[in-house]
């Protein structure tokens, strides 16, 4: 008389087992669609850490200021002093940058306020959905998902940090930044033909004017073999975003961390383009000789090349 309970036990335990092993498995091929939906689509959520080449001497850090909290008066904020007793950026959907500057001064590890400060708005890694693309002429390129306003930081641009006399043996490498603000500000068809005047802050000998001759980037960025999203934005004459030097750990204007922000309101899915900023025929290959590179912005204005 007692099989029967007995089976029914057993039939129920089973079931349990075979419901369990069902979620389980169907967790684990959902992880592995979400990967290769990922992977496929190259949906990259959040921004990679920065290394360093080896033997290279950092910065050391700077005290910053006093707030608690965030940061609210540019009076007593040291760091927005820095910035012309201003805060670059206006409270707003996590911060927007008002106007470009030769260097934004952010604050750091130094500083008394706390992460959701908003003088840390290029901290918090990537907030919008980007996406790598393949395009018809220029290989891989970036668009987003999401609506960019006018000032939003889209991404850092990430990779090892090197010496730029190290990257001269380097050929066929396509993805080195030099970190060079004044290049960035005044370059040819940079931001300032955009954007008109702009503050250029007289702090540690980085003056405008003076050191416009002597704008030698002594360091660069090598997005070549380790690199986020920003490895994979191309230029443009007309480009949507624009490169902003920052400090905020340090203030040496040399390793200042690169930027990009949006330039203007861009609709979802329209190529995120910076300009790279070459002079034309200022690069050569190892035997010396000027290399050309054709552009294929599309632009109305397009210099119809690269360099
Ligand atoms: C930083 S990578 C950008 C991502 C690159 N398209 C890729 O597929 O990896 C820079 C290289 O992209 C290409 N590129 C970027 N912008 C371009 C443009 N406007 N016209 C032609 N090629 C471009 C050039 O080969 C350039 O050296």
């Amino acid at each position: 008389m007692d099989v029967f309970p007995n089976l029914l036990l057993k039939y129920e335990g089973w079931c349990v087992r075979i419901l369990v092993e069902v979620k389980r498995m169907f967790r684990f091929q959902l992880q592995i669609w979400l990967m290769i939906h990922l992977l496929r689509r190259q949906v990259i959520p959040t921004a990679s850490l920065f290394k360093f080449q080896k033997n290279m001497k950092l910065p050391t850090n700077v005290s910053g200021c006093n707030c608690k909290g965030t940061c609210v008066d540019p009076r007593t904020c040291a760091c927005a002093k820095l910035n012309g007793s201003d805060f670059p950026y206006v409270n707003c959907h996590g911060g927007r940058l008002i106007e470009a500057r030769a260097v934004v001064f952010e604050c750091g590890p130094g500083c008394g306020c706390g992460p959701g400060c908003v003088n840390r708005t290029s901290q918090r890694g990537i907030k919008h959905r980007l996406e790598v693309f393949r395009t018809p002429k220029k290989g891989w390129a970036v668009r987003s998902w999401d609506f960019l306003s006018a000032g939003a930081p889209v991404c850092e641009y990430i990779g090892v940090l090197i010496r730029a006399e190290d990257t001269d043996h380097v050929c066929e490498n396509n993805y080195i930044f030099d970190i060079d603000c004044l290049q960035t500000m005044r370059g040819l068809d940079g931001r300032e033909r955009r954007l008109g005047d702009v503050s250029v802050p007289a702090i540690n000998n980085f003056d405008g004017d003076d050191q416009k001759s002597e704008s030698v980037p002594e360091f660069c960025i090598d997005a070549g073999s380790t690199g986020n999203i920003a490895r994979f934005i191309n230029h443009s004459c007309e480009p949507n975003l624009f490169v902003q030097c920052v400090l905020s750990s340090h203030h040496d204007v040399k390793l200042a961390r690169v930027m990009l922000f949006a330039a203007d309101n861009i609709p979802p899915m329209q190529e995120l383009t910076y300009d790279y900023g070459y002079a034309l025929d200022s690069v050569s290959g190892p035997d010396g000789k000027i290399i050309q590179m054709p552009c294929y912005c599309g632009a109305a204005d397009c210099r119809k090349r690269l360099f």
